[in-house]
């Protein structure tokens, strides 16, 4: 739209996975450097002397959001579909564990990453996250059905 600029706030978070069934290496537990690019799109405000005067938002309140929303929650935690035979131990080791619900794949992980951020009333424009430093997937906010992202949910989850 006219007027309108994309911000965007990067974020990192270190977690453990395991893609039980994969038919590569992933199948085994291991752990990635995620970076996380959230871009948010709108016209910057023009109201004088406003604290936010030329913001589409404030860095910091992205800060806050995401850290709140997700980030606090999946950095050094073992991010979970529920299907992973380590889960026991971790749970009774008393280990941090995202218990996601969902097949933990970097489409997955964007999906789920924008529906919070959209449902945290962030003027969303899309996610980019990072798996590795060659891999990554981007999911538009206009591209989340209503009630949620597609994929195929396993038991539970402690999303909410
Ligand atoms: N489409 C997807 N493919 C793969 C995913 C995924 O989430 N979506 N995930 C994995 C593994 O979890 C892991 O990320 C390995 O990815 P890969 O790019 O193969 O990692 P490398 O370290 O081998 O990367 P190189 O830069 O090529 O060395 C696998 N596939
Ligand atoms: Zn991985």
């Amino acid at each position: 739209m006219l007027g309108e600029v994309t911000v965007c706030k990067i974020f990192t978070f270190d977690s453990a996975h395991q893609l039980v069934g994969h038919k590569g290496k992933c199948s085994n537990l291991h752990g990635h450097t995620y970076k996380l690019e959230v871009m948010l799109k709108g016209k910057p405000l023009t109201e004088p002397g406003h604290s936010d005067e030329g913001f589409v938002i404030d860095f910091s309140d992205i800060k806050a959001t995401v850290q709140q929303q997700l980030v606090d929650r999946l950095d050094h935690a073992f991010l979970a579909m529920g299907n992973e035979p380590v889960l026991e131990t971790l749970n009774q080791t008393g280990s941090k564990v995202a218990l996601l619900g969902f097949r933990t794949t970097v489409e997955n992980m964007s999906a789920y990453i924008a529906h919070r951020l959209k449902l945290a009333d962030l003027p969303l424009y899309s996610v980019k996250l990072w798996e590795t430093p060659t891999s990554w997937a981007e999911v538009l906010a206009s591209d989340i059905p209503e009630d949620g992202p597609a994929y195929r949910i396993h038991g539970g989850c402690d999303c909410e």
